[in-house]
């Protein structure tokens, strides 16, 4: 795959339809269902005897994640795996219940969905659809710089699934294109809920990637959502420059510069978008898009997203800018990265000192 690839279609280039009201997503579409009626979900249902592991998609602080086959239906899944130890260790023992909590209850045409999770007495599993297309980082490397109307399509998608987080009181704070992933017909689906929290109001902790932490973040002050709509500043930026604003040799230089806040913008980048992002990437929160008086409408109804039509977005009767070269369905793997594979000791039996710390698993 290479940039050949990115044939661009008129969907986004407005020219030749005619233009259709922007509309913000119908909010009853947009809440979660809290009953537990009709979870998808269920704590048991699970075991590894149920999937053949197969090769590792991509590795995290605290495990990975692999590419696995059900016994029962032959259909292909992604398992990631976290160490129990390793989760302790790191303190992130809230977060990954959290990550558990929130993608049992999230169902969103841009989300990742989980199917359930269990455990062993070393490890977490959770069980969630297999998205074929790979990173939108590799993508987006391998292109160095997306084309306008390539950058819009994604930031489209990504600004529906923010929103609807953010209408159920979660903020996902670990925006960066190695989270985005592309299905099989190249649309986006948001990956890795290990930071994402659920908050009424404001939040204090610090985590993130340098490079998308928003300075309110960074100096220690209470935030709230817009520290999302920062993050996608960040990313729409990094998409149509092929790198992001504040990056440097080091993250403490790196936090230096989210701080000063000083954006360079090349003339190549679109005026619109330009305006966009110099209304997302602001320090002064009376100024950013998404925590405005009009909330997500400024964004939503910006000019450089004037040609999405976000309904049919939503309902992914569009044609995507990116089909990615695979053939779904057979487990085609060879559009994500290759990591060193490890014994791996899943099944483990034996005394558990954690268990009490995962029961919901
Ligand atoms: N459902 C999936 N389908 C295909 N690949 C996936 C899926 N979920 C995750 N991956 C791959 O695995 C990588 C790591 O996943 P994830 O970010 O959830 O792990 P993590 O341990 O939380 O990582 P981090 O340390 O970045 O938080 C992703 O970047 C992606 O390449």
């Amino acid at each position: 795959m290479g940039t050949h690839g990115l044939h661009l279609h008129h969907i986004l280039s407005g020219h030749s339809q005619p233009a259709e009201p922007v509309v913000t997503p119908a909010s009853s579409n947009n809440v979660i269902k809290t009953t537990t009626t009709k979870s998808t979900v269920s704590s048991g249902k699970y075991s590894l005897s149920d999937f053949k592991i197969l090769r590792t998609l991509g590795t995290g602080s605290f495990g990975r994640v692999h590419l696995v086959q059900s016994v029962h239906n032959r259909r292909y899944y992604a398992i990631k795996v976290l160490k129990k130890a390793q989760v302790v260790k790191m303190k992130q023992v809230e977060h990954t219940n959290d990550e558990r909590r929130m993608l049992k209850l999230v169902e969103h045409p841009f989300l990742i969905r989980m199917w359930g999770t269990f455990q062993d007495s070393k490890n977490l599993f959770m069980v969630m659809d297999y998205i074929e297309g790979g990173e939108l980082f590799s993508l987006l490397r391998k292109s160095q710089r997306f084309p306008n109307p390539v950058a819009k399509f994604y930031a489209a998608e990504v600004v529906m699934a923010l929103d609807y987080l953010h209408s159920n009181n979660i903020i996902y704070r670990d925006l960066k294109p190695e989270n985005i992933l592309l299905d099989k017909s190249g649309h986006i689906k948001i990956t890795d809920f290990g930071f994402a929290k659920e908050v009424p109001d404001v939040t204090y902790t610090l985590c993130g990637t340098p490079d998308y932490i928003a300075p309110e973040v960074v100096s220690s002050k209470p935030y709230n959502k817009s520290v999302d709509w920062w993050s996608v500043g960040i990313l729409i930026y990094e998409m149509l420059a092929g790198y992001t604003p504040f990056y440097d040799r080091t993250p403490l230089k790196t936090y230096e510069n989210i701080l000063q806040c000083h954006v360079r913008y090349p003339s190549y980048i679109h005026p619109d978008a330009r305006d966009l992002l110099e209304h997302l990437i602001t320090k002064d929160l009376t100024r950013r898009y998404g925590n405005l008086a009009n909330g997500t409408a400024d964004i939503y109804n910006h000019p450089w997203f004037a040609e999405v039509v976000w309904e049919k977005l939503y309902s992914k009767t569009i044609e995507t800018p990116y089909e990615p070269p695979i053939e779904p369905g057979v487990g085609d793997s060879s559009l994500f990265d290759r990591y060193p594979e490890e014994q791996p000791d899943y099944g483990a039996t034996g005394p558990d000192p954690y268990a009490s710390l995962f029961k919901d698993f």
